[in-house]
């Protein structure tokens, strides 16, 4: 893959994909971007962007500083970004402020516009977006193109929501008195999001809170911010109000500016996506100010197969699905794979040959199955949770060994056998490409493992018994369930978990009242007899 930058000139003499009305441009897309670092050939070379979006303007830092983000692949710097501190943020936070009396009057038909344009431009964009997201995250460019459909599925979702946004009519209990409610947008929203989706992360909240007249500070993952401004570039071309959507971004000065978001007075909704430990730092700082709150955090799912299962190539594939996306880096990977005496031996068997069959290198490469984890950190836990299995009896079946050769982020894909209940892996979630297979009896005993855990995201199981099938969905503690699937992500369907998974739900039918309150309307003396 060419991952030279083209030259300037040819750039500017390219005609630009037109909307079909004007799109308003900002200063950043007229300059000559830098030159230093090698990238990814983009079809719209400005969609690369190493600043920070306020009040509809790309800004840097007021103190100039940058942090920089490197390849997970290549270890290469892709660039820089502005080191935002609490007072650029602020000024985020007052943009959004002041926008927000106008844009919560706008018409829900009007936002859905909005949001289709935007949609538009993401499908239009899915390419570059798509490179943008295997550059900063490592993802083979196939999932990257996956995620930019799904990232995109938010704004046209959201937009079809925005205009039916319908309060009620209740029967009051006081006589003479009649109640309504009507819904309005709760008002500023901060959103924090993590690395391993970094359009579809932020798209699920930004949707929802647009489609209900919310104005948002999005603060970026620090690993991936690049693939966030594109999308905030595409917010600018589809004509969303200045100061209606912010994104900033920052390093080492995030736990300050996560402070400041989740204590300040004038932002009252955080929605945050991350792990149950910083989850945990946010909502003490949320409750100073009483904010409405939204937590997806992290997750540990349990994916069961038993003996009664129709097909078990089926779930094999739903295993390796849930299990490997995404290199094991996603909230709802399967983490404990539990599968009945009956069928442990072949089900091990067949999904040790698939993951025989993966292809690891950099997500540019082609015939490439699965990239490298984000960071040497993740590496390092992938292969603590495989030690920590080893020296307490489990066997590698495949794997088990940083992939050193490709680069210090690649960790060969790996299945474990012989897992039990103490080992680390079964307690802590692995976030990297470590399947652990843990035999089980009886029906019982595989719902209390799945259940003996603090978080409850996503569970999975394959049975083709109808009755099982209802007692196990409904005794899992998850806050969502896939039967006979190992893969459960749409749009359509409530995201989200139960116990330090966190609570609210993204995306379904229910996401647009994360960023809504209800208000009732009780009128008196309603009940006087018809006039004569
Ligand atoms: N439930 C879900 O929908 C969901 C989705 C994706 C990821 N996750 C979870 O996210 C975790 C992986 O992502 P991660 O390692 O980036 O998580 P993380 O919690 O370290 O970081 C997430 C985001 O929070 C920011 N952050 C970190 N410390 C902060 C602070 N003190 N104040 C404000 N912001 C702060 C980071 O910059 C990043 O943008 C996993 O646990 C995974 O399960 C959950
Ligand atoms: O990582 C968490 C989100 C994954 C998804 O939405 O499928």
């Amino acid at each position: 893959m060419d991952r030279i930058i083209r030259p300037v000139t040819r750039q500017l003499l390219r005609p630009r994909p037109r909307y079909p009305f004007a799109i308003p441009r900002t200063a950043h897309s007229q300059r000559l971007y830098s030159m230093k670092h090698s990238a990814p050939q983009l079809k719209d070379q400005s969609l690369f962007i190493e600043k920070s979006y306020i009040n509809g303007e790309w800004v840097d830092a007021k103190s100039g500083e940058t942090f920089e983000v490197y390849d997970p692949a290549t270890g290469k710097l892709i660039g820089t970004c502005p080191e935002l501190d609490t007072s650029d943020v602020e000024t985020a936070i007052q943009a959004a402020s002041e926008a927000f009396p106008k844009f919560r009057t706008t018409l829900g038909r009007e936002r859905a516009r909005m949001l289709r344009r935007w949609y538009d431009l993401m499908m239009e964009n899915a390419d570059d977006l798509a490179k943008l997201i295997t550059w900063e995250n490592g993802k083979p460019l196939a999932d990257a193109r996956g995620e930019v459909n799904y990232a995109a599925s938010f704004f046209e979702w959201f937009s079809e929501e925005a205009p039916r946004t319908y309060g009620d009519t209740i029967p009051a209990s006081v006589p003479g008195n009649r109640v309504m409610t009507i819904k309005q947008p709760v008002g500023v929203c901060g959103l924090i999001t993590p690395w391993n989706f970094p359009a579809a992360m932020i798209t699920r909240k930004i949707g929802p809170a647009l489609a209900a007249g919310c104005t948002v500070v999005a603060k970026s993952p620090q690993e991936t911010p690049f693939t966030a401004n594109a999308i905030a570039e595409l917010a600018h071309r589809a004509g969303i109000p200045k100061g209606v959507v912010n994104f900033v971004t920052s390093s080492k000065n995030t736990p300050a500016v996560g402070e400041l978001i989740t204590t300040h007075p004038e932002v009252r909704k955080v929605s945050f996506t991350g792990s149950t430990n910083v989850g945990r730092i946010l909502g003490k700082q949320s409750a100073s100010t009483i904010k409405k709150v939204s937590w997806e955090l992290g997750g540990n799912a349990p994916f069961i197969v038993f003996d009664d299962v129709e097909d078990l190539d089926a779930a094999v594939t739903g295993a390796i699905n849930s299990k490997f996306r995404s290199s094991g880096q996603t909230c709802v990977c399967a983490n404990r794979i539990y599968v009945q005496d009956g069928v442990y031996k072949e089900f091990a068997e067949r999904f040790a040959q698939k993951v025989k069959d993966f292809k690891l290198g950099g997500g540019f490469e082609d015939g490439i199955t699965h990239g490298p984890v984000i960071h040497e950190r993740a590496v390092n836990k992938a292969h603590d949770h495989v030690q920590d299995a080893i020296s307490k009896g489990a066997e590698i079946v495949i794997g088990g060994q940083r992939a050193t050769a490709l680069g210090p982020n690649f960790y060969h894909p790996t299945v474990l056998t012989g897992m039990s209940k103490d080992m680390l892996l079964a307690s802590e979630e692995t976030f990297g490409p470590v399947a652990g297979l843990f035999p089980f009896k009886t029906e019982k005993e595989v719902v209390d493992l799945a259940n003996h855990a603090e978080v409850g995201l996503a569970g999975y199981f394959f049975s083709g018994n109808v009755r099982r099938i209802f007692r196990v969905a409904e005794a899992l503690e998850v806050g969502m369930v896939g039967v006979n699937t190992g893969l459960i992500s749409d749009v359509a369907s409530p995201f989200g978990g139960v116990k330090q998974s966190g609570f609210g739900r993204e995306g379904s039918k229910y996401g647009i009242d994360e960023f809504m309150t209800i208000k009732s309307i009780t009128f008196g003396g309603m009940s006087q007899p018809l006039q004569e």
